[in-house]
């Protein structure tokens, strides 16, 4: 996405959103809601026309794109012919795109629908129609796929599955997969890249591991030790802040693999090392915090005004 902006009225629902998502990794596209992610993927697919801003596949605008199904598959929501069985769902898909029918069992052994192939989609569970759209976007063998809230009707046991299935696609099979959702905690096994908006603006771009070691990449860290004088002496000697209390340090302006690699240099043992900053989900409502459109005042913000 390159400059990416839409406004609806006065909503301004994208603006002036760039950001690039790459093969072999699974990037969760993370905001509240009302942050602008279904438009902006609904733009991606052509779907939508942007005020502005481009958004391409390697280079190319989906719709100037010669095997589209090949290239991206996508779920955005999932609406089906109740009557039609799953099976005859895809085979029109196959029909219609020049697939071979076989296409169509495929894709449903590959998302674990094989045996309700045959039933009416209508008498589906949730789970079971997210994963016939998931078959469906999965009929071109497409290089890319896009995951509007893809773990909504889920059970654990499905979301589990769709981890696995998601990650294999992307590490094992060198796919690019982009997921939508509104919760980190939903998407934070799963995904290796987080891409985060807020009121349609680009708030955070990187890794899990970038986002986990704090919001500006060094944070304080926790450390337990039976020798935590001698470790707090040795911090302090090259200016590393350290304050100490009943044998837990608290050292400022770091990451815990830093504090690990100089206990391990000047051999000391450690009983505990963890970033305080840990609280992925509260790094996330920093981030995104104030941009939720239609937020709901906190209790404590209504305590204060009362
Ligand atoms: N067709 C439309 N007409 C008018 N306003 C729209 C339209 N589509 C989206 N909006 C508005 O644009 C903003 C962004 O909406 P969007 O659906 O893209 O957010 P989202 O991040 O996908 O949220 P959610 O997680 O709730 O689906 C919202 O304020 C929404 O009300």
């Amino acid at each position: 996405m390159h400059g990416l902006s839409k406004s609806f009225g006065r909503v301004q629902a994208v603006s002036d959103l760039s950001f690039t998502v790459e093969p072999g990794s699974v990037t969760g596209f993370l905001g509240p809601n009302g942050a602008g992610k279904t438009t902006t993927l609904r733009m991606l697919l052509g779907l939508m026309q942007p005020d502005s801003g481009t958004a391409t596949f390697d280079g190319a605008p989906y719709t100037t794109l010669t095997a589209p199904l090949r290239t991206v598959g996508a779920v955005l929501e999932t609406a089906f012919h109740p009557a039609r069985s799953g099976r005859n769902h895809l085979r029109v898909y196959c029909r219609a795109a020049g697939f071979p029918l076989s296409r169509a069992d495929e894709v449903l052994a590959q998302v674990g629908l094989a045996d309700a192939g045959n039933r009416r989609a209508g008498g589906y569970s949730l789970g079971m129609r997210q994963r016939l759209a998931l078959a469906t976007a999965l009929l071109g063998d497409p290089a890319v796929l896009v995951l509007d809230e893809p773990a909504n009707g889920l059970d654990p046991e499905g979301i589990q599955w769709l981890r696995g299935f998601l990650r294999h696609l992307a590490h094992d099979l060198g796919r690019t997969v982009l997921v939508s959702s509104h919760l980190l905690s939903e998407v934070e096994q799963t995904v290796d890249r987080v891409v985060i908006v807020g009121a349609g603006r680009l708030v955070r771009e990187g890794s899990m591991d970038q986002l986990r070691s704090g919001a500006d990449g060094a944070g304080t860290v926790l450390v337990r030790s039976p020798e935590a004088a001698r470790f707090a002496d040795l911090l302090r000697a090259d200016g590393t802040g350290v304050t100490s209390q009943d044998g837990v340090l608290t050292v400022t302006g770091t990451t815990p693999a830093e504090v690990g690699r100089r206990a391990f240099a000047a051999g000391i043992e450690l009983h505990e090392l963890r970033s305080r900053t840990s609280g992925l989900e509260a790094i996330y409502f920093q981030l995104t915090g104030g941009s939720e459109q239609f937020a709901a005042p906190s209790p404590v913000a209504q305590e204060a005004t009362r």
